[in-house]
């Protein structure tokens, strides 16, 4: 029987998980050992932190060691995600008639709670997904910097006014909330996605349904205190957490949820913009990206060797707008594979909590696996596997899911590596004689995420911009890298073609409303 322990006397959120102690029998003693307890997550709905009606609860791992449980999570059902839109609904008449700057104000309040929690919220990331606590804090910091840009959000303008063709009439634009609106994310960046879904979406009056992903749900779950101590009314931003197909599937059908933001697969973001059409609902999706970097022979080849492993290989290769494939103008491919692989061969991979590592490992047992798979099939497609390829399994790294960083050459623009979004520290460098040659391979893919180029030459560049089919595309930097106050979202299959982030999120999060006032 799990006995539970509130904490809510203490301002606490968490149960303690008394599952952790076990009896032992030594010298005719009962001895019982405490182990290390567990903090039990739970839903937080209409204010209040509750457990899910189904009363199950899953270990959340950490892929660095899977002997280390960094909570225990709530497996909810359907009937958790009709308590937490009902929280929503009511909450949304008065959340709606508050000022834009009065609902700002608790964006401000809960950005310095989260700042506050900085370092442990950074830690809690990289126990639960892997990467780096320099690359988690650096999250935890952006999560902090969007609250804020969404809280000065709340004072800006919503609707300009149009000169009518009726002298004597006042003709504008004013927008309102959609209501409530579900929220769907993913594991790769647990803090800065949800809060770049959840701030607009409540400084511009509508509440929020979060359904994180399960991989990260003690991670949104502290995202969600400090909503909760900022003081935002009850039922305002609502929490379950869960398995997609229930949880995540709950949301999209709801009749109720009037908006419904997802990033993920594509495979999953189909599905829901399937049953948001199906019942007039608005959705808004990012999902997968098999970013290109091109290479031309005039680039700066030390900066395009860092900015093809920093794009392609931080936070593992789990990044939408990760590098995927490097073309590299043939006079300069072998000098430029050169310094690649010697830069690689230094790459420190282990724990990312541990000083010195810069490359964790994958986010789960099923990433890995992917990956793995990924690059067998490249094998046994004919490309030439120049480094790595390997699982890791030597030490301490037997307890995690560590992958070598992987460089393919010879990779052919039929072979599923060059054309399947493969989410790991996986890059396909592939020979080309011109421009030309390489963005007619770089745009033969679905996707149209991200893109980038390095070159000196300024006609290049902007037939680049004018040609490649990306929503971000880059010169002379990463493909990785997006900036909270800039729109941001993909062409082709990567997106839903909306924008997400900056003041583009305004078009998803509200409906306009053209007025026409004659006295
Ligand atoms: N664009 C991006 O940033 C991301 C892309 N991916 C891609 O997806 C692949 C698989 O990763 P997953 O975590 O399995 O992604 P996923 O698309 O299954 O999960 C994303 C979110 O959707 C939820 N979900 C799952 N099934 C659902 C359903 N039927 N209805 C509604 N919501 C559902 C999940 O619980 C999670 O919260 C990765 O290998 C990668 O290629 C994954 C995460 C982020
Ligand atoms: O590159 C970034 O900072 C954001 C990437 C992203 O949104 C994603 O991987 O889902």
């Amino acid at each position: 029987m799990n006995l539970y322990f509130s904490d809510h006397d203490q301002g606490q959120t968490f149960f303690q998980d008394r599952m952790q102690r076990s009896r032992e029998w030594k010298g005719g003693e009962d001895i019982i050992k405490m182990g290390t307890e567990k903090q039990t997550y739970l839903n937080y709905i209409n204010g209040e932190w509750i457990h899910s009606s189904t009363g199950k609860i899953k270990a959340s791992l950490n892929p660095a060691d899977i002997d280390d449980i960094v909570g225990y999570v709530q497996e909810s059902s359907a009937e958790d995600v009709n308590a937490a839109v009902e929280a929503a609904r009511r909450a949304q008449a008065a959340w709606r008639k508050l000022s834009g700057p009065k609902r700002g104000e608790y964006l401000f309040r809960a950005a310095d709670v989260l700042e506050k929690r900085l370092d442990e919220i950074a830690e809690t990331m990289t126990r639960e997904m892997g990467k780096t606590l320099p690359e988690a804090k650096g999250e935890v910091q952006r999560g902090v910097n969007i609250l804020r840009y969404y809280a000065g959000e709340g004072m800006r303008s919503i609707g300009e006014v149009i000169p009518s063709t009726d002298s004597e009439a006042l003709m504008f634009t004013t927008r309102v909330p959609l209501g409530v609106v579900g929220v769907i994310t993913p594991w790769n960046f647990p803090v800065a996605i949800p809060i770049w879904k959840i701030a607009p979406a409540i400084v511009y009056g509508n509440t929020v349904v979060f359904k994180p992903a399960q991989e990260t749900a003690v991670t949104a779950a502290k995202i969600v205190e400090c909503f909760d101590e900022a003081g935002l009314p009850a039922g305002v931003v609502n929490l379950v957490t869960g398995k997609g197909s229930v949880i995540g599937n709950a949301i999209a059908e709801h009749p109720h949820i009037h908006g419904i933001t997802f990033t993920g697969s594509n495979e999953v973001g189909k599905t829901i913009a399937q049953k948001a059409v199906a019942r007039g609902a608005k959705y808004q999706l990012e999902m997968g990206g098999k970013n290109p970097v091109i290479v031309l022979e005039d680039a700066d080849l030390d900066r395009a060797v860092e900015a093809t492993i920093s794009g392609g290989l931080r936070s593992t290769g789990q990044k939408c707008t990760a590098t995927s494939r490097v073309f590299v103008q043939s006079s300069i491919y072998e000098s430029f594979k050169e310094q690649l692989l010697a830069k690689i061969k230094q790459l420190k991979i282990g724990d990312g909590l541990e000083e010195g590592v810069w490359m964790g490992p994958c986010a789960s047992q099923k990433q890995l696996e992917t990956v793995l798979s990924y690059i067998q099939k490249g094998i046994e497609e004919g490309a030439t596997l120049v480094y790595g390829g390997q699982r890791l399994t030597d030490g301490e790294r037997a307890k995690g899911f560590y992958v070598q960083p992987t460089i393919f050459e010879n990779v052919s623009p039929d072979m599923t590596i060059a054309r399947e979004e493969i989410f790991g520290p996986v890059l396909a460098l592939i020979k080309v004689d011109s421009l030309e040659e390489a963005l007619s391979l770089a745009n033969d893919t679905p996707f149209g995420l991200s893109a980038s180029i390095f070159t000196q030459n300024i006609g290049k560049m902007l037939a680049f911009i004018q040609d490649i089919e990306a929503g971000l595309v880059r010169i002379n930097e990463e493909s990785a890298g997006v900036e909270l106050q800039a729109p941001f979202g993909g062409m082709k299959q990567s997106s839903s073609h909306s924008r997400e982030q900056g003041r583009a999120a305004i078009e998803f999060f509200t409906a306009m409303k053209t007025v026409f006032v004659k006295g």
